[in-house]
């Protein structure tokens, strides 16, 4: 990929959690650990994993938004240039927007209408607005009621909207459809299409990886705090022989479609993440060399592959 199309870059990245357990010693969990990724202009990157692999800190420590207990270690790039805490704060739903994972985001206080309207940046706001809303079949005068007046659903298609109005060149959603309908979530997945044919990098965040193989064109694995492979939506077909990594495989033969091949054991937690490879211990091919070394990053076939043994 070209770098200058290159909208969001991540290197090493690590975040850790400080705590002070019951004899008031310092703990260190490292819940997030030399991830890399990225996103270019006009692409879909879908990032999946299992619940409590890290898919929302991932999300908060672009936006800047961790609890204070959190370190952050590494490189994250934003067009080209560092993420500073500062500039975090001047770009947050500006140029970078976030869908955030609960409708507790929204402001409680603040008519729905006016919180997509005020995220507008260029062109009129209450036109977009309402182009949005007449797109997600919400009715006018839902513009004029507050949070706590939504369901379930209509508080998600307000969060979409309030992102995918404000023009940012980055959106980030996480885990944006629970509770939508059908139509709302082929709505929702042709918004993203488009934002990403007008130039925007888009980074869906899902444990859904049958919705995230219908919209994303590339599809990033987290499992247990790291990528441990990212590919083509075409690798996941078949009986998932062109996938690189084990658990990407595991998880592609685990689907209902593919007949719920799950495979044994659970998904280490960050206080007691194996020495070597995170997936060591519930791999089928590994080897001694696998639970001693942490594999690095590698190119291949066109995608990248965090395992000692992929070919
Ligand atoms: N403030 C915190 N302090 C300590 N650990 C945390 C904190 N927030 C999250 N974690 C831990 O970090 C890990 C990843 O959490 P995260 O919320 O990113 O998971 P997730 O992949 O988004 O899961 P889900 O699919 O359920 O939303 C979990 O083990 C969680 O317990
Ligand atoms: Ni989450």
């Amino acid at each position: 990929m070209e770098r200058s199309s290159l909208m969001l870059e991540i290197s090493r990245l690590s975040i850790r959690f400080h705590r002070l357990d019951r004899r008031l010693r310092q703990v260190h969990t490292e819940t997030i650990h030399n991830l890399h990724l990225t996103v270019a202009a006009q692409e879909i990157l879908a990032v999946v994993g299992s619940s409590g692999s890290g898919k929302s800190l991932l999300a908060h420590a672009i936006l800047g938004i961790l609890p204070s207990n959190a370190q952050v270690t590494g490189s994250i790039q934003f067009k080209g240039e560092e993420l500073t805490p500062d500039r975090q704060r001047r770009i947050r739903g500006k140029e970078i927007a976030l869908i955030p994972q609960s409708v507790a985001y929204l402001d409680p206080l603040m008519r729905v209408g006016e919180q997509v309207q005020q995220s507008v940046r260029q062109g009129d706001p209450e036109n977009l607005r309402r182009k949005a809303f007449h797109k997600y079949n919400l009715a006018e005068y839902v513009a004029k009621w507050f949070p706590f007046q939504l369901s379930g659903g209509m508080a998600r298609k307000i969060l979409v909207s309030t992102a995918t109005v404000s023009g940012a060149q980055l959106v980030i959603a996480d885990e944006p459809t629970p509770g939508l309908d059908a139509s709302a979530m082929v709505e929702t997945w042709s918004r993203f299409r488009q934002l990403a044919d007008d130039g925007c990098a888009v980074m869906l965040i899902t444990h859904d990886i049958e919705a995230a193989l219908t919209v994303a064109d590339r599809i990033a694995v987290l499992y247990a705090g790291t990528v441990v492979e990212i590919a083509l939506r075409s690798d996941f077909a078949g009986d998932g022989e062109r996938l690189r990594h084990p658990y990407s495989k595991a998880l592609w033969r685990a689907l209902p479609s593919q007949q719920f091949r799950a495979i044994p054991g659970y998904q280490p937690l960050p206080d007691a993440l194996p020495k070597g490879c995170v997936f060591a211990p519930r791999c089928s091919s590994a080897t001694i060399e696998c639970e001693e070394v942490q594999p690095e990053p590698r190119t291949l076939r066109g995608g990248e592959v965090r395992c000692l043994h992929a070919t």
